[in-house]
């Protein structure tokens, strides 16, 4: 199973590129990939097994974040309306979005960075994505709201993109991670 110390921190350079699509059909190592992140995504909301192993509450994790660099992410949590959303996806793509925007008006968090950085991350409020499930069929989904935003947060880890980078005005050294983090 996946525990923090399998999750790369800022610093680490594979969280600063750009990951690789995968192969259709998934291989057994990349269904196995999206399985255990999932698996992280519902234990880290498990508030026994979260203390158990300690882990950080998430609601999306990429394929990068645990130094896998290829188009793989998570996402397990429900929307405003209690939809749930608890799935895999394989190369995901955007393929429109509003011009409209939307942000959590507390800012964002990342598994991969260990401080809290101040500031709203401006976000597409509505957006399409295509890709491809855990079976490898194709998947279209329509998403605004919340979940948009995880989605866009996921999204953005696969192009190397940390949510700080979108925050207007925040200085280089904030960008920075602090001297003496685990590379
Ligand atoms: O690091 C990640 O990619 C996982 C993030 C995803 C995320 C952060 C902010 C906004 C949208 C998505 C973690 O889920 S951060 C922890 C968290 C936990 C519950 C709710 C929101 C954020
Ligand atoms: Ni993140």
């Amino acid at each position: 199973m996946i525990t923090m110390d399998q999750i790369v921190r800022e610093g680490h350079p594979v969280l600063r590129q750009v990951a690789q699509p995968v192969n259709l059909p998934l291989t057994v190592e990349d269904k196995n990939t999206l399985q255990s992140m999932l698996e992280f995504l519902k234990n880290s909301q498990d508030p026994d097994i979260a203390e158990k192993y300690d882990l950080r509450p998430g609601v999306g994790l990429a394929a990068p974040q645990i130094g896998v660099a290829k188009r793989l992410f998570a996402v397990h949590t429900t929307d405003e309306n209690g939809k749930e959303y608890s799935l895999g996806i394989a190369n995901p793509k955007v393929v429109s979005h509003s011009v409209e925007q939307n942000e959590l008006e507390n800012g964002e968090g990342c598994l991969s960075v260990d401080r809290e950085i101040e500031g709203v991350v401006p976000r597409h409020s509505r957006l399409t994505v295509k890709g491809f499930d855990q079976n490898g069929d194709p998947i279209t989904l329509r998403l605004r709201g919340y979940i948009a935003i995880v989605f866009q947060h996921e999204l953005d880890h696969l192009d190397g993109i940390m949510f700080y980078d979108r925050i207007e005005g925040l200085s280089d050294a904030q960008k920075r991670p602090l001297p003496g983090f685990a590379l």
